[in-house]
């Protein structure tokens, strides 16, 4: 039995327009250990949620070019057919989508939905209510969501309802991405304690959460993986790359977090200079080297390699190359 929810291997997913192939995830490789909750951090555009749409729901223009992400040791998540999709979506994988109300039944109530569910997935309508109330409870909301519509409720609640129908099966892997960004500050830390709770309960086996900030992330990750321009640049346990940063784009993206109690009106936060990549069109050598301040010549010509340190840290940059040559 493999000791990983999901193994993504060398994936590599494509958009083809009529103007351009974006090159949105570019050889990505790493992990879910059981029982963990891995952070995918990046900032906009990095290839974060065309990664999270290839394992769940991949359709035109997306292309998966190459690779494989294996779910549970058994079922290749970008290699199986729509049969077989629509059998393990909500039972063994499931996803909180970016814009939760693309989820979420507009124009039904969700008690009729439930039961349309049911059916489709062929459990007994009463018993999938069950469950549906007790996640309710859980998540602190009155029953009377069950007779609502999904466009009557707050943003924080949509989201928490969000969360009770992506685990009404308890599924292997829940994918939650950007489950805070549309969040105030007080909804977005009980969400990610419910979906901590979630984890911790056995409800979902593990979780791969997205966001584009550390800061948020931190409080519930036990790992966290950084894209930058469809690449992976570093990956390790949260605390020691909170500590201890070693890519320079993962260096610049801790030193932007504000410390506790500065304000951006009395304190210049430094960000991270420069743009992001142009996926269309990437530049040879490595994808950071534009905004690198120790970017050297090899960088603009050659990919960096993958580097493996102790402790399940990896990083992908040639300052490091250097370290475990000596
Ligand atoms: N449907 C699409 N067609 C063509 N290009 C797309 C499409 N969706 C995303 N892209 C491009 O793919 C690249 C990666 O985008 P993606 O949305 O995956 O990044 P992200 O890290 O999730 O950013 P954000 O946090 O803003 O959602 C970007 O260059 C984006 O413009």
């Amino acid at each position: 039995m493999s000791a990983n929810t999901l193994e993504v291997r060398g994936l590599t997913v494509h958009y083809r327009t009529l103007f351009a192939t974006i090159k949105a995830v570019n050889k990505v490789s790493f992990d879910v250990p059981k029982g963990s909750i891995v952070g995918l951090i990046g900032e906009s555009g990095s290839g974060k949620s065309t990664l999270a749409q290839s394992l769940v729901l991949p359709k035109p223009p997306m292309h998966i070019v190459d690779g494989s992400a294996v779910l549970n040791g058994d079922i290749d998540l970008v290699k199986i057919g729509p049969a077989l999709r629509r059998k393990i979506l909500l039972k063994k994988v499931s996803i909180i989508p970016q814009y939760v109300l693309d989820a979420l039944p507009v124009i039904r109530k969700l008690r009729v939905f439930l039961h349309d569910l049911a059916v489709e997935k062929d459990v007994d309508p009463k018993e999938l209510e069950k469950i549906f109330v007790e996640r309710l409870n859980m998540m602190n909301l009155p029953e009377k969501v069950l007779d609502m519509y999904p466009l009557e409720l707050s943003g924080g609640m949509r989201q928490r309802v969000a969360i009770a129908i992506a685990t009404l099966f308890n599924p292997s892997l829940l994918i939650a991405d950007e489950p805070t960004s549309a969040l105030d500050v007080v909804s977005q830390r009980y969400v990610l304690e419910l979906l901590k709770d979630l984890r911790d309960s056995g409800i979902v086996e593990s979780i791969l959460i997205i966001s584009h900030d550390i800061s948020s992330i931190r409080q519930i990750a036990d790992r966290i993986v950084v894209m930058y321009g469809g690449k992976i640049v570093e990956e390790g346990p949260i605390d020691e790359i909170i500590s201890n940063p070693l890519h320079p784009y993962t260096k610049m993206l801790i030193k932007a977090i504000p410390p506790k109690g500065v304000h951006y009106t009395t304190t210049r936060l430094e960000g991270v200079k420069g743009v992001p990549p142009n996926l269309a069109a990437p530049l040879p050598g490595c994808v950071f080297h534009p905004r690198c301040p120790y970017a050297v010549k090899r960088c603009f010509t050659d990919e960096p390699p993958v580097v493996t340190l102790a402790n399940g840290r990896r990083v992908s940059c040639w300052l490091y190359y250097e370290v475990r040559k000596e």
